[in-house]
């Protein structure tokens, strides 16, 4: 699908058919992401008769209730499709040297394959620096500078799970991208620049908003993708929507009453989009299946295999064709 499918290739056709099944205007990251990790089961059952189980390696530092809620999400999925995975807990005090020596001793577990850092750590804390010093090959979140950097050269082993996710769900629903007007509002490391990389490697134009932007109703009244990342409950109006437009809303709100909601006005976007997904059930799933598609490629690739249409491949360097989109 891409050039960074070397190690662990999706059979997207597959994924398509589940799209198929949705509601009308509906961008199911519930059932596709169910086709994905149907695949990544395959891909564990196939290593598994190799006598390899990858194994993801969670962090969680602190008592946030949000981090607590979403480690939950990703623990359960590697129990279901087959990934080894284990949660170590901080306190909130660590010190910044005691969490990189933690992650140090990761780096150097032989067993351990991926590697997540659960964001945000506590105020005392640099995330920069702790995201730095997880080697990059167990990156999962694809959040290292030296993975961000082979993004942005187009050829990156590890891409961050949230965005990833985004360009595999649209995949999946037929988008098509070339020369189409993509806005990315929000633009932070994990979600919004990765994001536009991935938008205007697809051949996309991509404009990217946040706070400071003037006009933001009229940069989204002229995209025919928009992708929302903010944190915003409503920010993005109905009626700013194109006639035909595709949205991907990011925005985790939960609201007083326990309820959660997007950042865009969800149903009277619905009206005027081609697509749209949900919140919950769109974006969150795809970044968790993400992160379990992820923790297959790093597995792959410490092996020096590669999996493709339901085949192990061990002469990796041969199959690696062309750079494409
Ligand atoms: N479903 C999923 O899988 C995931 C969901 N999330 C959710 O997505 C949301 C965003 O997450 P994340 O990217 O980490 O958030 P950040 O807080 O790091 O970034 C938010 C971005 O939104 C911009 N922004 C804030 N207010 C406005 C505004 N009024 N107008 C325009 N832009 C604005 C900010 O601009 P500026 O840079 O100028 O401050 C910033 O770039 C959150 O709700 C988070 O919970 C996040 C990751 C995964
Ligand atoms: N190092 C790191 N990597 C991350 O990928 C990361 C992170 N830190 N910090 C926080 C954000 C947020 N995030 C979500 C993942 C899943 C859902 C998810 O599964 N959402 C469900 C609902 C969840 C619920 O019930 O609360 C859904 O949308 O259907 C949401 C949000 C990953 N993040």
């Amino acid at each position: 699908m891409t050039a960074v499918d070397t190690h662990f290739q999706v059979d997207l056709e597959r994924l398509r058919r589940a799209a198929e099944q949705a509601e009308p205007k509906l961008l199911d990251g519930k059932r596709i992401s169910q086709a994905l990790l149907e695949q990544v089961c395959e891909a564990t059952e196939l290593l598994g008769e190799r006598g390899i189980v990858p194994q993801l390696n969670v962090v969680r530092v602190g008592n946030d209730p949000a981090s607590a809620i979403y480690v939950r999400h990703k623990i359960r999925a590697c129990e279901n499709v087959g990934i080894g995975s284990s949660h170590i807990h901080l306190p909130p005090q660590i010190t910044q040297r005691d969490l990189l020596a933690k992650l140090e001793r990761l780096n150097g577990d032989d067993a351990v394959n991926g590697i997540l850092l659960q964001l945000p750590l506590s105020e005392h804390h640099n995330p920069n620096e702790a995201i730095a010093a997880i080697d990059p090959q167990k990156d999962v979140d694809g959040f290292h500078p030296g993975n961000l950097g082979f993004l942005m050269a187009g050829h990156a082993e590890l891409e961050p799970c949230t965005p990833r996710g985004i360009m595999t769900m649209f995949r999946a629903a037929g988008v098509d991208f070339k020369g189409k007007r993509a806005v990315v509002i929000g633009r932070s490391m994990i979600v919004g620049r990765p994001m536009a990389q991935m938008l205007v490697r697809a051949h996309a134009t991509v404009t990217i908003c946040h706070r400071y932007t003037e006009e933001l109703a009229e940069h989204v009244r002229n995209a025919d993708i928009i992708v929302v990342a903010t944190g915003v409950p409503g920010l993005i109006k109905g009626e700013w929507i194109k006639p035909g437009a595709v949205i991907a809303d990011v925005g985790m709100n939960r609201s007083e009453d326990g309820k959660l909601c997007g950042d865009v006005e969800f149903d009277a976007a619905r009206e005027r989009a081609a697509l749209i997904t949900p919140v919950p059930k769109g974006v969150g799933p795809m970044t968790v299946a993400t992160l379990m598609e992820n923790t297959i490629r790093a597995t792959c690739a410490h092996h020096n295999l590669a999996i493709r249409g339901g085949e192990v491949y061990e002469d990796v360097d041969a199959l690696c064709g062309p750079l494409d989109q």
